[in-house]
């Protein structure tokens, strides 16, 4: 199987790389190499190489600064997504890509289903959605993977930022009233590879394809808040010197971008058509803190 990923310097990215590696042949051009926002290079590089499969792990993740520069954020998050779809579509090529639990507007009680309707409160929320709309609309072949709360032990994201101001800091607050599912870079592209694999499996792929595309929710079980999740990262952490955490709610943590109040996804639909589980956040979490030693910040 021929493979084209994006965004292997990103979090899951990264991680799709080394789980996907050895699997035929793969392609990982560098934003040097292939830049999102030039829906030319993207076309062209993908009508030439012909892949079966386009993983798009690249993205605008920056969701404060989306509300700043809606422009980027769209050209990467929507019109290269749509790019993509339309140059797969005329290669045959199948497309996996990465979506967002802030697509939803957070006012659900209980897990968010793949077909609800989506609200996004923010930028960078609305771009995605575009993104999803726009390969949806493409005809090309696609799986919609949505995740949330994505943390690892490189890259940006909130585990490594609390990390740090632990260490920096006499306290932390942290907003206590958004609920969501941490979810492990590595789970989502382990998850990722084995739906992969059962696609490389199928006797009559075109018909897989018909058959599983669409979108699927794929985040960590379980859920907690922001708060939730730096208290139990901070416990299991044993540092020499562990700050007092103060919940706080998200009015008292004012940021540029609103983000949904809830956010769990279901993984009902991953499991009844893939028979896949991701783990629990916090099983995830205390294997990520086990795999290694974070990246210095
Ligand atoms: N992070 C999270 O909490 C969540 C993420 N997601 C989704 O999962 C996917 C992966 O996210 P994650 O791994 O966290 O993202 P990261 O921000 O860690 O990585 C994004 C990658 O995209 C690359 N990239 C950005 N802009 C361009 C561009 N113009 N051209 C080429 N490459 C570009 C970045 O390159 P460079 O390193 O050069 O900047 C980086 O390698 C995204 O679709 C995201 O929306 C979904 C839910 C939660
Ligand atoms: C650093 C910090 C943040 N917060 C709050 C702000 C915010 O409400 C919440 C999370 O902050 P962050 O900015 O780290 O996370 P955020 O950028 O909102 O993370 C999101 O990223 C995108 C890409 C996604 O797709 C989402 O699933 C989600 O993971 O924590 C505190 O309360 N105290 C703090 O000290
Ligand atoms: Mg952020």
């Amino acid at each position: 199987m021929k493979i084209l990923l994006t965004g292997a310097g990103g979090q899951i990215g990264y991680e799709l790389l080394q789980c996907l590696q050895g699997r035929g042949e793969l392609l990982a051009p560098g934003r040097d190499r292939l830049d999102l926002e030039r829906p030319d290079q993207l076309r062209e590089l993908i009508r030439a190489w012909r892949p079966d499969v386009v993983v798009n792990a690249a993205a605008y993740t920056a969701v404060d600064q989306a509300e700043r520069e809606p422009d980027a954020a769209r050209r990467v998050n929507a019109a290269a997504p749509a790019a993509i779809g339309e140059a797969a579509r005329q290669v045959g090529a199948a497309v996996v890509h990465f979506s967002t639990d802030y697509v939803f507007d957070g006012r659900k009680l209980s897990p968010y289903e793949e077909d609800d309707p989506t609200g996004p409160l923010n930028v960078y929320g609305q771009s995605k959605r575009e993104g999803e709309q726009a390969l949806l609309a493409s005809g090309a072949r696609c799986l919609l993977l949505r995740t949330s709360w994505v943390y690892g032990l490189r890259g940006r994201n909130f585990l490594l930022t609390v990390l740090r101001l632990a260490r920096e800091r006499d306290s932390l607050r942290i907003v206590a009233d958004q609920y969501g599912a941490p979810t492990w870079s590595r789970s989502v592209a382990q998850c990722c590879a084995r739906v992969l694999a059962q696609a490389e499996r199928a006797s009559d792929r075109d018909e897989w394809w018909a058959l599983n595309g669409g979108i699927f929710h794929m985040s960590a079980q379980g859920r907690t808040s922001w708060y939730g999740f730096t208290r139990s990262a901070l416990e299991r952490m044993r540092l020499p010197r562990t700050p007092a955490v103060h919940p706080i709610a998200s009015h008292e943590y004012p940021t540029p971008a609103k983000r949904p109040a809830y956010s769990v996804l279901s993984g009902a639909r991953l499991e009844q058509h893939f028979g896949l589980r991701m783990p629990h956040w916090e099983q995830s979490l205390a294997d990520c803190l086990a795999s290694g030693a974070p990246d210095p910040v």
